[in-house]
């Protein structure tokens, strides 16, 4: 089965020698991009769609959310925007309602903000437990994130819950939760900050998760300076997630080792933390990702195209950068070859836009600009 999608006005593809192009078209075969080239030369296929001048960017690829999860924090977030600073705290309010919950109600609220990310153009997307922070729990959380991705993410470390003391709960994340949870993850994370875990209660997480066969990412440097960013670095974590707080000798560390630099300006837009600086990760060397970090306490988006628009004004990306890290940048943040991109070979995951140029994503902020979403050749 063919289908070319003809008619496209601009073209986003990511190819070295031309990554985004006018008057062109795509041809996929089955599920994968067999052909890309000028419209004038399109091969025949099965089955035409005309973009009618149309957009046409990679999928979204969101390398960070905490999408399983019950309960509303929303009064939390009002409080915030009247004076109230964030703590990693508030996470306990959503675990107890995320342990009362069961697992269908927990299948139906995920899968349907999982279709709220596929909606706005988002055809890839890791996603995390750590609202359970019981053995059974957390298992729970990622059988559930399991139906929806395979890029799974064990993050039992999200804090230290109620009932334990820190280091009974490390034993416990180190321990027979990894056990437990280890066969239905992909990646493993930990919350680094103050009030979270320390450097060291981190080290021993990540390290217990790859002698499991896990491969460690973080969430380092977002409340202030700290050591969770050359943690990274020293234990090659494919990213370290949030970066709001650098030095230079972690930006130094990021562009030497190739760590990811995973920006989530959902955070900083929800907490009123200052936004990390792109410009200066990008222009050190440092490969970015840009993701929505969807979750009730710091960034309650599933929308990608707000994150753009939040790099490109406030971060100092141009909107052809900040696409680029919200697609290719979240593909190597997952250390994924095949999505991100719409080069021959790339999974068929695509959006067709509502507007001519992908600049309108940041210049239209706010606007529903996804016509069409295909996640592997089919329309999603
Ligand atoms: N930083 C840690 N975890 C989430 C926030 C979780 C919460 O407050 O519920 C984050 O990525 O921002
Ligand atoms: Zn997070």
């Amino acid at each position: 089965m063919s289908t070319a999608i003809t008619g496209i006005g601009e073209l986003v593809s990511w190819d070295p020698e031309r990554p985004v192009r006018s008057d062109a078209a795509l041809v996929i075969e089955d599920d994968v991009v067999a052909w890309v080239g000028d419209a004038s030369q399109v091969p025949a296929a099965d089955e035409v769609i005309d973009a009618a001048g149309a957009a046409v960017i990679p999928g979204f690829v969101d390398s960070h959310t905490h999408l399983v999860f019950a309960g509303d924090r929303s009064a939390e977030f009002a409080a915030r925007m009247a004076g109230e600073p964030y703590v990693a705290g508030g996470i306990r309010t959503t675990v107890a309602a995320t342990r009362a919950a069961g697992a269908a109600e927990l299948t139906r609220l995920a899968s349907a903000r999982m279709a709220e990310l596929r909606g706005q153009g988002t055809t890839t997307a890791e996603i995390k437990s750590g609202y359970g922070l019981d053995v059974a729990t957390e298992e729970l959380l990622l059988q559930v994130a399991g139906t929806l991705t395979e890029e799974t993410t064990y993050l039992g470390a999200h804090v230290v819950p109620p009932e334990l003391s820190a280091s009974e709960y490390v034993e416990l994340v180190t321990g027979e939760m990894l056990t437990r949870c280890a066969p239905h993850a992909k990646w493993v994370d930990v919350f680094c900050e103050t009030g979270a875990f320390d450097a060291d209660q981190a080290r021993a997480v990540l390290t217990a998760g790859m002698a499991a066969g896990l491969s460690p990412r973080i969430h380092a440097n977002q409340l202030g300076y700290g050591p969770g960013v050359q943690l990274a670095c020293e234990l090659g974590a494919a990213a370290a997630d949030h970066c709001t707080y650098l030095s230079d000798a972690d930006v130094a560390a990021l562009a030497e080792t190739g760590v990811v630099a995973g920006l989530l300006p959902g955070v900083e837009f929800s907490t009123r933390h200052p936004y990390p600086d792109a410009r200066r990760l990008l222009d050190a060397g440092v490969r970015i990702s840009i993701a929505t970090d969807c979750n009730p306490g710091t960034s309650y988006t599933s929308s990608m195209p707000f994150c753009i628009a939040l790099a490109v004004r406030d971060m100092g990306l141009t909107p052809t950068e900040a696409l680029r890290a919200a697609t290719e940048g979240g593909a190597v943040s997952l250390r994924r070859t095949d999505v991100g991109h719409l080069r021959p070979g790339a999974r068929a995951d695509l959006v067709i836009l509502d507007a001519p140029s992908h600049v309108h994503l940041s210049y239209r902020p706010g606007v529903p600009l996804v016509r069409q979403v295909l996640i592997g050749g089919r329309v999603g």
